[in-house]
């Protein structure tokens, strides 16, 4: 039988999407991967993913598990690269046989954040003028703004992040909806108009934090990636996924999350909404850290018994018609 570690003189392969995002974040964990292994060489294998190249498609309707993961995935399996490096919020929550989650990073502000045109700057959320166009591409802020916000507009929006500012610019749309650690991580958190509080948008699962994938019990690699691991967002990334994996039934839904960890414990609030903002169904679990994905599948089962089931079968069935 023949071993998958890595051979011990190697040069460690990060496979990663080749968005300026993307490749900001690989270029950081190969940064501080060097200053923590000054014998070993690492290199970024630069590579597209099937999200990359759709981008005439809302996502909800691509509504495919893996969109921008699965590339770098079959690299690490045809044994191309030896691990890929993720926005975790993009990392599906149930992985590819013979691969895992290996590391998960320090998180950014996992929050969303308001990006407003020139035309309605100085504005928040609350004093936008009725009927302005908000662009995101993600139902959950979608679903979660139309509840607090119904007189609002929304339109959908696809593309990396510079494709979106631009026609924020080119008065495509009078705001826009996105991640506050993207933005930041691109410099460009002077763009934010508003930091989006937790009372009105739960974020993503994983929203802000960088997993990384290898294969699985390649010792070699786990050794090499987990020193730069983060135990904090780590337990607060696994009770967030665990909420989201027992929910799901597969594609796109408004799901929102948002944790917090005081001592020993660990603070886990959880969403699921309808489409149109309608319905909302939302409550908070606490625990030991050290059970954090348990503390995820109850809130997951509580509130799916009352009433985000219903949700998210009927988001499945309207996304399966259109
Ligand atoms: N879905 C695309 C995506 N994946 C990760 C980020 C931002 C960075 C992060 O959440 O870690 C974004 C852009 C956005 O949501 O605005």
């Amino acid at each position: 039988m023949t071993s998958s570690a890595t051979p011990f003189n190697s040069t460690v392969r990060l496979g990663s999407r080749k968005s300026q995002l993307a490749m900001v974040q690989s270029e950081w964990v190969k940064a501080e991967l060097e200053a923590r292994h000054g014998d070993r060489a690492f290199e970024i294998h630069e590579l597209s993913t099937k999200g990359d190249k759709i981008l005439d498609v809302p996502l909800a309707k691509i509504g495919d598990k893996g969109l921008f993961t699965k590339e770098l995935e079959d690299a690490m399996l045809r044994n191309d690269t030896d691990m890929a490096v993720h926005s975790l919020k993009d990392l599906p929550t149930n992985l590819p046989e013979g691969l895992m989650l290996g590391c998960v990073t320090e998180r950014e502000n996992p929050a969303d954040a308001l990006v407003i045109g020139s035309k309605y700057s100085g504005n928040t959320l609350e004093t936008l003028p009725d009927g302005a166009v908000i662009g995101t591409s993600s139902l959950r802020r979608l679903a979660q703004l139309r509840h607090h916000f119904p007189k609002l507009a929304f339109k959908d929006v696809r593309g990396n992040l510079n494709t979106r500012l631009k026609k924020l610019d080119d008065g495509e749309y009078d705001a826009l909806i996105l991640a506050s650690a993207g933005l930041t991580r691109l410099e460009m958190s002077d763009r934010i108009s508003q930091e989006i509080p937790a009372e009105i948008s739960l974020h993503a699962v994983g929203q802000g934090a960088l997993g990384i994938e290898c294969r699985l019990d390649d010792t070699v690699i786990l050794d090499i990636i987990q020193v730069i691991q983060h135990q904090e967002t780590l337990d607060r990334c696994l009770a967030e996924r665990a909420f989201l994996r027992t929910l799901e039934g597969g594609c796109q839904v408004p799901i929102g999350v948002n944790t917090s960890i005081e001592g020993d414990r660990l603070i886990l609030t959880g969403m699921v909404a309808s489409l149109d903002g309608q319905r909302l169904i939302r409550d908070s679990i606490a625990g030991d850290r050290k059970e954090a994905e348990q503390l995820g599948n109850t809130l997951a089962e509580d509130l799916r018994g009352r009433g985000a089931g219903d949700i998210l079968a009927e988001i499945l069935a309207q996304v399966d018609r259109s």
